[in-house]
């Protein structure tokens, strides 16, 4: 009979006292009367005690026995054993079991092939390809951009010949009036080679830019603030946004007559709708403030736009705002399809809208694109020809995609590497490759660390801003000066700080005011590096924060170290970055030229370095090569082991020159442990770290369902090993026992993470195509998971997080 409900009455005679009880049912009280009855028996037979019928449990529930406590055999293949981890139980009863394992025992082996260091010393890495060309060769001027325009480039802006992509762009641009897919890799000077063609154009405009003085004083020109809007540029992000408009100021300074504004989810309206009825000649924006002004704000005119930019395309297209793009170029069409005005006719616009759309990566979304924004439009290339129009945008788009696929990659002059790391290790490794690379000042300025997701960044932020209790002194050289600047040694307050310029009052809609997003690093600093300081970055941070932390790390005379998610990957160009390193691997091919462009910008060196785990991750190499150019690149394998080693020993005391190594030192692997440990003990006694460090954990393996279909086969969420990852975020607790949230809340069990992995069926189009990524095939039912989560993501980079990315 089925029990569903039913009140049974049963003895548990039968029943060893070892078998776990859950009681069911009935009230609260009588659960706990019959909790507690059972422990005394137990007590009692643990005594040698005979049961009396006083002590039987209460009959009043529905019991289900668990079996947990009966020896049965594991779930999963354990690879390399986990016998050596100690479990240990503090009154079970009310506690989660602690896990403490080894960091250096038990561990995947890496492949040799793998591990095999490619000797890349030697070889001097291939010319930038995108740098400017050869000053001598080709100035501006022959481009057709006037020679007003020219000098203030060399002269103002320090800028003596264009890029490749910007010689194609300028040439092409102001040639005809085709529309136009401009496409080229990352730190190329894609923005001035759609914005100076389209300034030169306006000028023109004014009057003949060969009569146009020197000074540009020509304040008699026909154009001016009320001559209407005639350029809109649109781009996926404010801070996309506004660094657009920073450059287009600086094209402006000597041009007064003519006015660039921005509208942006950021500022409020009414401050945006009384710069729009002043008037405004260019503009930049992001799709759904420009979508909501349209709508809302009569005086926003755009029949006189002649030009429309729609920039970082692919990522317009994976944030979600095609509809918002549709409005507008349903406006901008309407308008321009009903008889042009006298008053057009004077300004002497021409007759056609071009649309120019940019793109560093060739993503689904930008086909989807190039099809509802581009007619007859002409491929843009870097170093190529430019090709002949063709029939529709998509056309453009998807022909030149199949050409240009294998040439787009990351920048040649940039040194990749990777390092495989076991997953225990990783938290060591990230702080030992930090250490080393900012051992001594100078060697190093800018560092981006990326993660996959905001919690993660929290938990490191945390992690490296926190000064560290129990390490052996010698191997805190950052404590040795706290101490001698009086500072309490076992302190574990924080020097987290907001950046400058900032009001820290929460916005109306925050119930919580966001937490400093700046900080020193005792930990990672060193004696002769002790001004190193931490930024975070993402896209859950309220936006005036995000402005400030971004302003705060890119102005900064100091080395800094960015934590952050791919919010920080698409376009910003942020000066002076040495280094990107990508902890958590790239969620497409597409995503890692994106985050490693932020490096070797405009001909400039530059490093990235990938972790990744042993196991199927080792797959990933091939991509990174693929990324580099295949032979040709430069990709070299790190040894996670020799990173340690080097992030660990020897310190260099600020009055020393020569490395001093004490004994204590010379253990590297033992310092590695303590560091470690260290940070699990934080974590296990501060309830806040505790919660961090599983959020961060459960956001991680969520997130790492989320890799676009094609590439999911190096990254199988079925494939990690929780319980060693989970030390790399301190934790001792077991994975399936963690609960969000303090309790009550969602857990990470083997089920819930499974959603993400590859059973599909070949035939559906999986997360990929949600993510708007490059990928195809594979996926199906089994990418549902990783779909939602995706969607959630996306909804929460839109929504919650603002016009932003991934938070
Ligand atoms: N002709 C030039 N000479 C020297 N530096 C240049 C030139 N053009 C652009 N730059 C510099 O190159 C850097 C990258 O420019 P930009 O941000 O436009 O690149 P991008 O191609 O849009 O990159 P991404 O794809 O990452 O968005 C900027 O710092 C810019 O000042």
């Amino acid at each position: 009979m089925a029990d569903d409900g039913m009140v049974m009455n049963f003895s548990i005679g039968e029943y060893s006292l070892g078998t776990k009880f859950v009681f069911k049912g009935g009230r609260w009280k009588d659960r706990l009367q019959a909790k507690k009855s059972l422990q005394r028996r137990r007590e009692r037979r643990s005594r040698d005690e005979p049961l009396t019928g006083s002590n039987a449990v209460p009959t009043k529930f529905k019991e289900t026995v668990s079996n947990d406590e009966v020896p049965r055999p594991s779930r999963r293949q354990r690879l390399n054993g986990d016998q050596h981890m100690h479990s240990r139980s503090h009154n079970t009863a009310t506690k989660p079991k602690e896990v403490v394992s080894s960091l250096f025992t038990y561990n995947p082996k890496v492949e040799p092939s793998v591990a095999a260091q490619t000797k890349l010393e030697d070889i001097s890495p291939p010319d930038p390809s995108n740098a400017p060309l050869p000053a001598s060769a080709s100035p501006f001027t022959p481009l057709g951009l006037s020679l007003f325009l020219s000098t203030h480039l060399t002269q103002n802006l320090s800028l003596t010949a264009p890029t490749a992509i910007q010689k194609a762009a300028i040439t092409q641009l102001l040639k005809d009036d085709s529309d136009a897919f401009i496409q080229a890799e990352t730190g190329s000077g894609k923005t001035l080679a759609y914005l100076l063609p389209i300034l030169q154009r306006i000028l023109a405009l004014s009057k003949p830019s060969s009569e146009l003085p020197a000074d540009g004083a020509d304040k008699a020109g026909k154009l001016n603030r009320s001559s209407g809007l005639l350029a809109l540029i649109l781009a996926p992000t404010r801070e996309l946004t506004h660094q657009i408009s920073a450059v287009l100021t600086r094209l402006l300074r000597p041009l007064p007559w003519l006015v660039a504004g921005t509208v942006t989810g950021g500022a409020t309206k009414n401050h945006e709708k009384s710069r729009i009825r002043k008037g405004i000649n260019i503009l930049v924006a992001t799709p759904g403030r420009l979508a909501d002004h349209l709508e809302n704000t009569e005086v926003l005119d755009l029949s006189s736009v002649r030009w429309l930019v729609l920039d970082e395309g692919d990522r317009l297209m994976e944030l979600g705002f095609e509809e918002e793009i549709k409005a507008i170029l349903k406006n901008l069409d309407d308008r321009q399809g009903k008889k042009r005005t006298g008053r057009l006719e004077i300004l002497g616009l021409p007759e056609k809208r071009t649309t120019v759309l940019c793109s560093a990566t060739l993503k689904m979304g930008v086909h989807r694109l190039g099809e509802i924004s581009l007619k007859d439009a002409v491929h843009i290339k870097a170093g190529a020809k430019t090709s002949t129009p063709s029939t529709n945008g998509q056309d453009a788009v998807e022909k030149k995609g199949q050409e240009t696929e294998k040439a787009f990659l990351a920048p040649a002059q940039l040194k990749q590497s990777y390092i495989v790391v076991p997953p225990k290790q990783r938290l060591v490794t990230l702080a030992a490759l930090l250490k080393r690379t900012f051992a001594r000042k100078g060697l190093v300025m800018k560092a981006i660390v990326f993660f996959s997701c905001a919690d993660s960044v929290d938990f490191h932020f945390e992690v490296f801003a926190r000064k560290e209790a129990h390490l052996p002194k010698e191997t805190t050289p950052s404590r040795q000066n706290s101490e001698s600047n009086g500072r309490s040694r076992e302190s574990e307050k924080k020097d987290t700080f907001y950046p400058k310029g900032l009001t820290t009052e929460a916005s109306p809609k925050k119930t919580k005011p966001d937490l400093p997003t700046v900080s020193s690093t005792p930990t990672i600093s060193s004696p002769s590096n002790p001004s190193l300081t931490l930024h975070k970055l993402h896209g859950s941070l309220e936006q005036k924060l995000r402005t400030a932390t971004l302003q705060s790390f890119t102005r900064s005379p100091n080395p800094s170290i960015l934590l952050c998610t791919d919010v920080a990957s698409r376009g910003l160009d942020l000066p002076n970055i040495d280094l990107v390193i990508e902890y958590d691997p790239p969620f497409s091919s597409d995503d890692h030229l994106h985050r490693v462009g932020r490096t070797a910008r405009a001909g400039k060196e530059g490093r990235a370095c990938c972790f990744l785990m042993p196991g199927p991750e080792e797959g990933y190499i091939s991509i990174l090569r693929l990324c580099a150019g295949g032979d040709s690149g430069y990709v070299k394998g790190e040894d996670a082991e020799t990173v340690m080693k080097k992030g660990f020993t020897p310190q260099i005391t600020p009055t020393n020159t020569k490395p001093t190594i004490t004994p204590q030192q010379d253990k590297w692997d033992s310092c590695a442990t303590t560091y470690q440990l260290d940070i699990e003990r934080w974590v296990l006694d501060d309830a806040r770290a505790g919660e961090l460090a599983k959020r961060a954990f459960i956001s991680h393996v969520r997130a790492y369902a989320t890799h676009v279909v094609a590439e999911r086969g190096f990254f199988d969420v079925k494939a990690l090993h929780l319980g060693h990852l989970a030390k790399a975020f301190a934790l001792r607790d077991r994975p399936g026992e963690m609960g969000r949230g303090g309790g009550g809340g969602e857990k990470l069990g083997r089920r819930r993470v499974d959603g993400g992995g590859d059973r599909g069926d070949g035939n559906g189009r999986g997360g990929d195509e949600e993510r708007g990524g490059s990928g195809g095939g594979g996926g199906g039912d089994g990418n549902d998971a990783a779909r939602k989560m995706h969607r959630k993501m996306m909804e929460q980079a839109r929504g919650g997080a603002g016009e932003f990315n991934i938070g």
